[in-house]
């Protein structure tokens, strides 16, 4: 499955101590990880392959989004700062939506993630 990681940037520190966390899921052969710019670039520093997008202000989360509604993209993680003020908010409310389109699992926080990937863990194939 693909799985798309984005973190704002005041959340990229917590976003990389998840992925260290659930890095045995997450690099099984079976995962192929893409991000916004520089989400990406902080995973490929600690170890992780990552197919990068452009940095979100510049169109990474559009990007994202195409991906999800052309079916590439199967789950979307994306740690938000809810308090902060994004030039992109409307790129990022596209993604939002474009996952709930498209029924795609979306996470927009930590913990929920965490469900996500735990629940991609121990799915059966059906
Ligand atoms: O802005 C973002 C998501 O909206 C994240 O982009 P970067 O990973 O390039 O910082």
């Amino acid at each position: 499955m693909e799985i798309a990681i984005v973190a704002h940037d005041a959340k990229k520190t917590d976003m990389l101590d998840f992925i260290k966390h659930n890095r045995e899921v997450l690099m099984r052969e079976d995962v192929n990880l893409i991000a916004t710019g520089t989400t990406g670039s902080m995973a490929e520093d600690a170890g992780f392959t990552v197919r990068r997008m452009l940095s979100g202000p510049l169109g990474g989360d559009a990007q994202i989004a195409a991906r999800v509604g052309e079916g590439k993209t199967g789950m979307v993680l994306f740690f938000k700062d809810p308090l902060g003020k994004h030039p992109h908010e409307p790129d990022i409310n596209m993604l939002l939506r474009i996952c709930d389109v498209h029924n795609v699992p979306l996470a927009t926080n930590e913990a929920t993630a965490q469900m996500l990937i735990d629940a991609f863990k121990h799915r059966k194939e059906i």
